[in-house]
């Protein structure tokens, strides 16, 4: 078990300020919900945790349990217990589903398998995820559907095992079905060793992945966090009410 914990973190990108003073700590065990408008920062904080070069920390701390992130590469991070699912999995062709995932575990586990080796860890995981074995065979994400990206994307978490899980709207482009499929997959791997966070901008999600704690992002920082009831608050109210009571000075 190792909590995630970030420190008045600041961030540019392409010579801007995105995150502008964000702590966060997410303990092993946790889930936690990240909700906030369009352009607020979500995807540059996961992707400045992650290690993105385009992400530029200018100041702050982010640390894996004993470990301080921002002075490991993106690999060491990896290594060290951090996964993030992609908002936007990125495609490569003609590299086989079956190769990509027995070079990332061989290289997050320390592991050396061969193909016979790690093919019934990879089927088992795969059947959790209720994927077709043929998928296997596919080349990396391209022409995938939305769902199966997604899929993919926490078939990768559940190969890796890590101990903190970043998931940056994994609700996107998913059917009903598909939430549920994804969505039980992540809870079949909750348990005291992994923290969860969850980007989203829909209750929905939170309904089968539930969150011990929900934040509220807005230009660059947590403005406000509380209980999963917070989301639901959102949903029916929308932000403006966080936004005025912010400019009044009300932070929570
Ligand atoms: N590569 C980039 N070049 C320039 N600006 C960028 C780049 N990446 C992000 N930004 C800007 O940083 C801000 C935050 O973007 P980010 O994607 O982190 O927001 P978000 O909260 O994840 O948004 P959404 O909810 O729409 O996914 C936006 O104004 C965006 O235009």
């Amino acid at each position: 078990m190792a909590d995630l914990v970030i420190r008045d973190l600041h961030v540019s990108v392409a010579g801007k300020e995105v995150i502008k003073g964000l702590s966060l700590t997410v303990k092993g065990g946790e889930v936690h919900a990240i909700m906030g408008p369009n352009g607020t920062g979500k995807t540059t904080l996961s992707m400045a945790v992650a290690g993105h070069p385009r992400y530029e920390i200018t100041s702050g701390e982010v640390w894996l349990g004993d470990q301080n992130l921002l002075e490991m590469s993106v690999d060491e991070r990896a290594r060290a217990g951090l996964f993030l699912a992609f908002q936007y999995p990125a495609e490569i062709p003609g590299v086989p589903v079956k190769n990509y995932l027995r070079q990332i575990y061989n290289a997050v586990k320390g592991t050396d398998l061969e193909v016979f080796e790690f093919y019934n860890i990879m089927m088992e995981k795969m059947q959790m995820m209720k994927m077709d074995p043929s998928f296997a065979n596919r080349h990396l994400n391209e022409g995938f559907s939305g769902g199966e990206k997604k899929r993919h994307e926490i078939l990768q978490m559940a190969l890796l095992e890590p101990k903190i899980a970043i998931l940056d709207e994994t609700d996107s482009g998913l059917d009903i079905d598909a939430l549920k499929i994804v969505s039980e997959g992540v809870n079949s791997l909750r348990g005291p060793e992994l923290g969860v966070l969850v980007i989203t901008h829909y209750h929905r999600l939170l309904e089968y992945i539930k969150p011990d704690i929900v934040h509220v992002m807005m230009d660059g920082r947590i403005v406000r966090s509380g209980g999963p009831e917070l989301a639901l608050e959102l949903e029916a109210k929308g932000y403006d009410w966080i936004r005025s009571e912010v400019s009044a000075g009300k932070e929570v």
